[in-house]
Order: C-alpha cells, then sequence, then structure tokens
C-alpha cells in the first residue's frame, strides 16, 4: 500500500522529471502535501527505499556531517513505474492494489470452506469481468492494466520472437482486451489480418481507426475460425 501511495502522489513521474536526486523538502513542495505531514512523507520514502522502490543519497553540503539532507532517485523497479507509453506499469499496479481484489483476500479463509469456484466470486457475487461489465470506470482500470502490461512485453515479442509470425496470414488474440499487444504485432507485421477478440465491454473501449480489428462476444460460446491464437491468463 506504500507503494500504491507513491503512484497515486505520482512521485516515479516527479522523481523521473527532475531528473537528478530529489531532496525531501523539494519533493514535498513539489507535492504540495500538509505541511504536518513531512515527516510521514520521509517514512513512507524509508519504506519503499527499504524495499528497493527508490534509493537514497545523503548530501552533506558543509562537508562537517550538520545540515545533511536525504535526496530520492529512481532504481531498476520504480523506473518502471513512470507513466511512459511503452513500459509504464503503473495502472497495471493500481488495478492489482485495488480494494475490488483486495476485499477477497480478507474472506480468503471463510472461502476455503465453501464450494464457491472463485474468492472474487465469493467476496462480490461475480467474477472480476462481469464486475468490469458492470462499472465504467472499474472497466477501464483494468483494460489499461493489462495493455499496459502487455506492451512491456510486445515489443520484445515482435522483435525477438519475429519467427512465430512467419506464413501467419490471420490471427486473433483471444481475450486480447484492448489490443495492447496484437496492435504492436499489427504495426509489425502489417500482412498479417489481425482481430483481439474480447467482451463486449472490453472491446467498446478500445482505440478507433488502427489496423486491429476488434470483435465483442463470450470465448465459451463464440468460436471464431482462426489460425492463430494468442491467450494470456486464466479463462475466467
Ligand atoms: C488477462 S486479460 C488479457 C489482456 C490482454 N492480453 C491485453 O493485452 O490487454 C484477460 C482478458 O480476457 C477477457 N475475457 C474474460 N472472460 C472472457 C470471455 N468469456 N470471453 C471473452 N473474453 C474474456 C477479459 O475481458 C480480459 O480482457
Amino acid at each position: 500500500m506504500s507503494l500504491k501511495s507513491a503512484v497515486e502522489l505520482r512521485i516515479p513521474d516527479i522523481l523521473h522529471a527532475h531528473g537528478q536526486p530529489m531532496s525531501l523538502s523539494d519533493l514535498a513542495a513539489k507535492l504540495d502535501i500538509h505541511p504536518e505531514k513531512a515527516d510521514s512523507l520521509r517514512r513512507l520514502l524509508r519504506v519503499l527505499v527499504f524495499s528497493g522502490c527508490f534509493a537514497i543519497e545523503t548530501n552533506n553540503n558543509n562537508g562537517d556531517g550538520k545540515g545533511e539532507e536525504e535526496s530520492y532517485l529512481l532504481t531498476p523497479s520504480s523506473r518502471l513505474l513512470v507513466r511512459d507509453k511503452d513500459t509504464g506499469t503503473s495502472p497495471y499496479l493500481l488495478a492489482m492494489l485495488d480494494s475490488v481484489l483486495l476485499t477477497p483476500w480478507q474472506s480468503l479463509g471463510v472461502w476455503f470452506h465453501t464450494d464457491v469456484r472463485t474468492p472474487i466470486l465469493k467476496a462480490h457475487e461475480m467474477e472480476l469481468w462481469g464486475l468490469t461489465g458492470k462499472s465504467e470506470g472499474l472497466n477501464r482500470m483494468f483494460n489499461e492494466a493489462m495493455a499496459c502490461d502487455s506492451r512491456l512485453v510486445s515489443k520484445w515479442l515482435v522483435q525477438k520472437q519475429r519467427q512465430a509470425f512467419v506464413g501467419l496470414k490471420s490471427l486473433v488474440d483471444v481475450g486480447g482486451g484492448t489490443g495492447g499487444l496484437t496492435l504492436t504485432i499489427a504495426e509489425a507485421f502489417p500482412w498479417i489480418k489481425c482481430t483481439v477478440f474480447d467482451l463486449p465491454h472490453v472491446v467498446a473501449d478500445a482505440p478507433e481507426g488502427t489496423l486491429v480489428n476488434f470483435d465483442g462476444g463470450n470465448m465459451f460460446r463464440v468460436h471464431p475460425t482462426i489460425r492463430c491464437r494468442h491467450f494470456q491468463g486464466e479463462p475466467t
């Protein structure tokens, strides 16, 4: 939850934009937090330094051990939290730490005594993809989370695994979300007719005017005629 707070406060973006170690006082000023919370900010950052999310530098401007000030900087893991088109994974982190996914943990022990299929179903009386179909905000949050996760690997896939696409004329990404992965494939291999198949409320949130066709339906009821399928994650 400390990391979630840091992402909500956009600390990774601020440290990234600063371009050099940032002092606690500069960071507090930039965040515009309540003056009484400066020490709480220092404690929050300490926790995240301890877990390797941020690094700390101590500057002694006078060289006499007095007037030392801590400065913070990104590490390789927190660099992945900078909101960036290709590698930013903040949307994924925020979705995974959203109350809709944390609430089921509160009744995990009880769930073991029941015949209910998943802890999410037990807590919300509906599976995750049903819940996203009922709330536009939740739908968008999860679609962005899935897309940023896919973007992280999509460049590697089309550059390092090109042979997997040789000879393909068409491809359907079943459960392909809003096309985070398939858009990269379509741009890299424009001769492949790419389609994303996902639930209607998900494809409704997909970008328009791209090289990818979007088709909405339930994968357990509709079986498109295709020669290559991409699956990610467990079917619900
Ligand atoms: C782990 S996510 C995969 C996300 C995707 N690979 C991307 O890049 O965004 C699983 C996807 O399966 C979809 N899904 C779940 N149940 C489905 C069903 N019955 N029919 C079609 N799609 C379904 C969800 O809507 C979700 O987008």
